[in-house]
């Protein structure tokens, strides 16, 4: 669903070359080094800037070019972006309409995401009448009403605790599973890819390598890996 074909990407003297395509439905994690070039590849895919060569296709159509809201993702990167003057329903509906003009269908739709994400009962509280962990499921719940094939996360859950990421991680799992959409998610850790991510992207040495299975990338690790890793 997703391709990036002969990508190059420079930012001063940083350069990263992309050749890859994500399936419909694959869950793909992003690891590699600080500074590697992870939130790059994400930024790019999502149109914050164009490459400098090379094209990124969405269902075999060229959107190189296309503005970050033309293509056919949502993304959710560090501090969830919630509006702290905003309800949670207020919050989740952006996702539908930024006007917040929402007809009944779209009401029910924003309903039914955070019936999903375990937040009912909490649609008029405001984030900061929110734990971390319900702040993280409003966020999940504005990607699920943008019902997108493809959602991009970057390391969303690093400020919650342990067993809070964990809880997260199974939670988009398990949505993702329903919707059917693609995942790529940018994570420090790689116990999160082994537990959400069938297929893992390496970034290193200004290369973003094609997926390849993760549990066989982690336990055979290439060299810069293994440098990573420790
Ligand atoms: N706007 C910019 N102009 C120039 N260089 C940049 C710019 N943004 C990022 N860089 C550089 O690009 C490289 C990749 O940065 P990026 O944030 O993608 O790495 P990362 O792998 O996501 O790191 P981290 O894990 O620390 O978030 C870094 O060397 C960074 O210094």
């Amino acid at each position: 669903m997703l391709t990036l074909e002969n990508v190059a990407i420079r930012q001063g003297d940083f350069s990263l070359r992309a050749d890859f395509t994500i399936q419909a439905g694959q869950r793909v994690a992003v690891i590699g080094r600080s500074g590697a070039g992870k939130s790059t590849l994400l930024s790019l895919i999502a149109g914050f800037f164009p490459p400098e060569e090379g094209s990124v296709l969405f269902d075999g159509q060229n959107m190189t070019k296309a503005a970050p809201g033309k293509r056919p993702l949502a993304m959710l990167f560090q501090d969830n972006n919630l509006f702290p003057h905003l309800s949670v329903a207020q919050n989740v509906g952006l996702g539908v309409r930024p006007d917040l003009r929402l007809n009944q269908v779209q009401k029910s739709l924003v309903a039914n995401a955070i019936e999903r994400v375990g937040l009912s009962g909490l649609e008029d509280r405001k984030p900061a009448q929110l734990s971390g962990g319900q702040q993280s499921r409003v966020a999940l719940a504005r990607i699920l009403v943008q019902d997108k094939p493809l959602v991009l996360l970057d390391e969303p859950f690093a400020a919650l605790g342990p067993a809070l990421k964990i809880e997260m991680l199974d939670l988009v799992a398990e949505v993702l599973e329903e919707t059917g959409a693609a995942l790529l998610m940018v994570s420090h850790d790689p116990q999160d890819a082994r537990r959400i991510a069938p297929m893992t992207v390496l970034v290193a040495d200004g290369v973003a390598y094609a997926p390849t299975e993760t549990g066989a990338l982690l336990d055979n690790p290439p060299p810069a890996l293994k440098a990573y890793l420790g």
